[in-house]
């Protein structure tokens, strides 16, 4: 395995709940309760988990773009947290993030050049002709072509204006990009199409991926490791082919219960999930996947498991201890 780019330790993010004409917090939103992974260089780690489960916040908190409530980030061994935003200001360079719906994403005043230029005008890394020699490259690199960039987002279709989101993350050459539900808006045909491009990009680039999705299916093909997610914490982190060949979670063996089987004698038991996902305002005592687990023993009630290494993957779950 190659070096670690991201090293997240104890991550949290609890969004204050306000109420009343004075603004009291009457609680927390507990989004993110206690992350720790790595993200090591030029691989795509997937994260995945129901809506809700805490996974943009997650993708927004390593980028700072949101004050991490607790915890580390660290980016090629400095720590994000608390930097110095002219410090952080430099390093944002080399990290980006690709987002869900490339429709809100696009500023409908500005052209498709405008758009990729406003990261290198931000930076004041390229004017005048450079800029546009750079916009023509980072329209060709993404399957576009340079008389695009006079046009507007709203003549393009879905699949393009993906690609014109990802052109714009490219174009301070980053080394992370977080991919935030990226093909989730587009049809099964374009999605293949726009998760190709991001591989091709990755290898050109040497870039590394954090790839944000609620179904595992969208995730299989592009990562090399999955990290499952429930109410703001991992339950499981393992190996692509180890994940979908043998989960161990009940969480996980639940998602992907659900995820069309390719093989059809390969008979799989469907696994319903009970209930919905509780409000991670109030989540359950124990381990907070116990009222929905079809494997709950008593201890799940009460005791929180430990997220640890298990037969070479990480997992929280009392089965396993
Ligand atoms: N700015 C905010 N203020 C208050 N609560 C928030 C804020 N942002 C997110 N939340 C809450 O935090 C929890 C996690 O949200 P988040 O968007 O990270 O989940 P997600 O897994 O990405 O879900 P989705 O797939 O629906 O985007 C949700 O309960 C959400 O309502």
């Amino acid at each position: 395995m190659s070096q670690p780019l991201i090293e997240v330790t104890n991550l949290k993010k609890y969004f204050p709940i306000k109420k009343g004409i004075f603004s009291r917090t009457v609680g927390h939103v507990k989004a993110v309760d206690g992350l720790d992974f790595t993200i090591f260089k030029g691989e795509t780690l997937g994260l995945v988990g129901e809506s809700g489960c805490g996974k943009s916040t997650t993708g927004r908190a390593i980028l700072q773009l949101i004050d991490p409530t607790e915890g580390e980030v660290k980016y090629e061994g400095r720590n994000l947290v608390g930097m110095k935003t002219t410090e952080l200001h430099k390093l944002r360079k080399d990290m980006q993030m690709v987002f869900q719906d490339p429709y809100a994403s696009l500023d409908p005043r500005l052209t498709v050049g405008d758009i990729i230029a406003e990261p290198l005008e931000i930076h004041k890394i390229a004017q005048g002709s450079e800029k546009n020699r750079r916009i023509d490259e980072l329209l060709n690199v993404v399957g576009l072509s340079s008389a695009h960039a006079k046009r507007y987002g709203h003549e393009f279709s879905g699949g393009q204006r993906q690609r014109i989101g990802i052109a714009r993350a490219l174009a301070l050459n980053p080394k992370l990009i977080v991919a935030d539900e990226p093909v989730s808006a587009l049809d099964v045909s374009i999605q293949s199409q726009v998760i190709n491009l991001l591989q091709d990009l990755q290898e050109q680039f040497d870039l590394t991926y954090l790839f944000i999705a609620h179904d595992l299916s969208v995730v299989k093909h592009i990562s090399n490791r999955i990290g499952v997610m429930y109410l703001g914490r991992i339950v499981e982190l393992a190996d692509k082919t180890e994940l979908f060949d043998t989960p161990m979670h009940p969480y996980t063996k639940a998602l992907l219960s659900a995820v069309p089987n390719p093989n059809p004698l390969m008979k799989k038991e469907r696994i319903v999930l009970r209930g919905d996902v509780p409000s991670p305002a109030n989540p359950p005592a124990g381990c907070t996947f116990h009222p929905r687990c079809t494997d709950c023993m008593e201890i799940c009630r009460t005791v929180k498991p430990i997220f640890k290494k298990v037969n070479g993957r990480y997992i929280a779950c009392h089965l396993y201890e």
